[in-house]
């Protein structure tokens, strides 16, 4: 765990309501900013009071929270908001795979957030004027291929489907990445408003250099109440009304996108099961519209038997099979063997804690890892026996247009 430099031991937080901030995205002053946005509401940060690098290896979620504990138990907290985000807040992203490096937990020195038609600020320390700098285009892009060509990944997604017909999983997840060099360094913010502007329902998260507009809410925690939205499979959107509706339509009543949807359902229904005394999982999938794709979608909630918190919740839920598969150790082996990469923060929880253990965490999708004027874009799929590699190529560009769309407007 590290404090910033000029700040002492305990921290000391202040919430306060503020008036209507406007655009959130808007205030973020440009160096390193932390967000998580749907619909205008969230939480937008900066600047950094404490920091607790996660080492990689089982129980990496309970080590970072009681890293976290430490941090939030001995603070000075003076919160006046008593909401859900309010008072000392750590944004965080891990890896998808609990054996990579590169999992992390901030605690901001400045938070703004927008909840219910409330707005706050939360400040940690002496609070600092950060002049908000204009945002820069990153001009041209130019892509290239991330570990696997396109020809590479189908054959990987090939043998992918030889290893399911044999029998030895139902389902693994496979994804690829591109990546992209820009002529300028490349500004989080404009990112970020592009994505919530053209994505809504989805939500826009930056987090230590990874960002994104995920659909796919991991867990959400207020009190006892949990919520998450389960996303498998896939379509396209149609060239115009009917061609949308019906291919809609089509994804509902195909067996193997079903099949590849309760996978993931029941991988949800297994993890919190056991931690909730109330737990609701409707019959059938709903249909969820985005800009440029359609998903089944399950929308779960809970209400959980022991006060715990929110990051115990996602220590128990990944990998869910939406990203992983069925079984998910076989998954998680074949993933490694056939994708050829680190994923990451990709496909890994990111999201959002606060001090009582209230938090919203999604799946990092539709995303990508920036650094400088570079990027790392991923996306992928479900396999299952009847998928076809040109047809999961074309979803996983699809999914990724989501962040060449953010890239280049
Ligand atoms: C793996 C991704 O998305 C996941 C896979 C889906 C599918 O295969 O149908 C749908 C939603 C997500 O759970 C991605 O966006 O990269």
């Amino acid at each position: 765990m590290r404090v910033a430099p000029g700040l002492t031991r305990p921290l000391v937080v202040r919430s306060t309501l503020v008036g209507d901030p406007g655009d959130l995205i808007s205030r973020l002053p440009g160096t390193a900013p932390y967000a998580w946005i749907r619909r205008g509401e969230g939480l937008v940060a900066w600047g950094e009071a404490a920091r607790v690098t996660v080492p990689p290896g089982p129980g990496r979620f309970e080590w970072a929270r009681d890293r976290l504990s430490e941090i939030f138990d001995q603070a000075h907290v003076d919160d006046d908001v008593r909401a859900p985000g309010s008072g000392p807040v750590a944004f965080g992203s891990f890896t998808f795979d609990p054996d990579s490096p590169g999992s992390v937990l901030v605690v901001p020195r400045t938070i703004l957030a927008r909840r219910g038609g409330r707005a706050w600020l939360t400040t940690i320390g002496e609070e600092l004027l950060d002049p908000v700098a204009p945002i820069r285009d990153p001009g041209r892009i130019r892509y290239g291929d991330g570990s696997l060509t396109a020809p590479e990944w189908e054959h990987a997604v090939a043998q992918a489907v030889r290893r399911i017909r044999s029998g030895r999983l139902a389902k693994v997840v496979l994804a690829r990445d591109l990546t992209a060099v820009a002529e300028r360094p490349i500004d989080v913010r404009l990112l970020l408003s592009r994505l919530a502007a053209r994505f809504p329902e989805c939500y826009a998260f930056s987090c230590a250099g990874l960002v994104g507009a995920t659909p796919e809410l991991l867990v959400r925690h207020t009190g006892e109440t949990i919520e998450s939205l389960v996303l498998a499979g896939t379509t396209a959107r149609g060239t115009g009304t009917a061609d949308d509706v019906a291919r809609g339509a089509a994804l509902f009543a195909s067996e193997k996108d079903r099949q590849e949807h309760a996978c993931a359902v029941e991988s949800v229904r297994e993890t919190l099961g056991p931690l909730c005394a109330e737990l609701k999982v409707p019959e059938e999938p709903e249909l969820l519209v985005l800009p440029n794709v359609q998903h089944l979608a399950t929308p779960v909630t809970g209400r959980l038997t022991a006060g715990i918190s929110v990051l115990d919740v996602v220590a128990a839920m990944h990998p869910t099979a939406a990203v992983g598969g069925t079984p998910t150790r076989t998954a998680l082996e074949v993933i490694r063997e056939l994708e050829g990469m680190d994923r990451a923060g990709y496909a890994g929880p990111v999201g959002w804690v606060d001090a009582r253990g209230d938090g919203e965490w999604g799946i990092a999708l539709r995303c990508a890892q920036i650094s400088g004027s570079r990027a790392r874009l991923f996306a992928g799929g479900g396999i299952m026996a009847g998928s076809d590699p040109a047809a999961e190529l074309a979803e996983a560009q699809a999914k990724i247009r989501v962040m060449q769309y953010a890239l280049e407007g």
